[in-house]
């Protein structure tokens, strides 16, 4: 069987038609280290210690599990020293962390290290999301950059098979890490989102929050054959972003975390930055939609850094159906 090729080589020569800045090469490939040494961390904390809480809460208040620290960690030292790269905007600390005097061209990085942690002591699959955009001008310390300006974005999943899976702007890539080397070698190239799906993904515990038309769309999905859609559909919900995401980018599908009653003061539950836009960025690219419900995730303004929105993304006949009933749902009453 002919070796599939690293991800060195493909960012070297497959990645994109012009070839891609060797600083951002470096940059991915300190990521993918990163990745690699936080997915082995997961898989010795057991031995090492490393299950439960760490103690303290992060900014957004929530408790911070002893391996959310490692992984944030872990992302600091090993990609600190990427050439160009200006800051790190994590989720697990407050403020952006600039490391050298911004210049046009340089590197942001916006990560959310451990996604999905309530999964790790139930031994389940978690991941770390990654975006990256640019400086603009030379000084300028801006990270509230729109989605659709990213330059790439993925995520590794650490599952049965540790994965990475990313986007340079032409389609979407997956590596899968080759136990012994160590290595991300292709074996998912060129993943797709088909455009109809009959899965949808979503925390029914929420169900008496919800909106009028998320509400409306799981009920008719939940009538199955009998109902207006006229066929069943399967529900699945891992509670981690990284893992729902991945199991639509194989087999297609369509994940909400709608705003509901419970979340809209604080504008949803995923964070734009390190979590919705890395995400509809990849779904995009694959041909799948990605909104807020009606606006597509890549086109809101962030106001702040840890910023939340509600996020839809999946099969784009899926997502344009939400985005329908949601606009349905916003109409004027008509005079009788
Ligand atoms: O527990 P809930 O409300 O279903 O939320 C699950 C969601 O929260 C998250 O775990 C948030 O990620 P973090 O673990 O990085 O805080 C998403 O991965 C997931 O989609
Ligand atoms: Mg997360
Ligand atoms: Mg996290």
């Amino acid at each position: 069987m002919t070796q599939a090729i690293t991800l060195r080589n493909f960012l070297t020569h497959h990645a994109a038609p012009d070839g891609l800045d060797p600083d951002l090469i470096f940059l991915i490939e300190d990521i993918a280290s990163a990745c690699r040494v936080i997915g082995n961390r997961l898989r010795n904390a057991a031995f090492e210690g490393n299950h439960g809480l760490a103690g303290e809460t992060n900014v957004q208040g929530e408790d911070q599990k002893k391996l959310d620290v490692i992984a944030d960690e872990t992302f600091a030292r090993i990609c600190g020293n990427s050439r160009r790269l200006a800051a790190l905007v994590s989720e697990e600390q407050e403020d952006a962390v600039w490391l050298k005097q911004p210049e046009a061209g340089d590197y942001l990085l916006f990560f959310d290290p451990l996604d999905g942690s309530s999964n790790i002591d139930v031994n389940l699959s978690v991941g770390s999301i990654f975006s990256v955009c640019t400086v603009a001008a030379p000084g300028e310390r801006d990270i509230l950059k729109p989605g659709h300006t990213q330059r790439c974005a993925g995520y590794a999943i650490y599952g049965p098979t540790m994965m990475l899976v990313l986007s340079v702007g032409d389609g979407v890539f997956g590596f899968s890490c080759e136990y012994g080397t160590g290595d991300f070698r292709l074996t998912h190239p060129g993943m797709s989102i088909p455009e109809k799906t009959a899965e949808f993904a979503i925390n029914t515990s929420r169900h008496r929050l919800w909106d009028q038309p998320v509400r409306r769309y799981v009920e008719e999905c939940l009538a199955g054959e009998t109902g207006p859609r006229g066929r069943d559909f399967n529900m699945r919900w891992t509670a981690s972003m990284v893992a729902d995401v991945h199991r639509i980018l194989i087999r297609g599908g369509v994940f909400l975390y709608p705003a509901d009653e419970g979340n809209r003061a604080a504008g949803g539950k995923l964070r734009l930055l390190y979590e919705a836009n890395p995400m509809a960025f990849l779904v995009e690219q694959a041909g799948g939609r990605a909104t807020v419900g009606r606006t597509r995730i890549l086109d809101v303004m962030p106001e702040n850094h840890h910023q939340r929105v509600p996020v839809i993304l999946g099969s784009a006949e899926e997502v344009t159906r939400l985005s329908d009933y949601h606009a349905a749902s916003e109409k004027p009453a008509t005079a009788p």
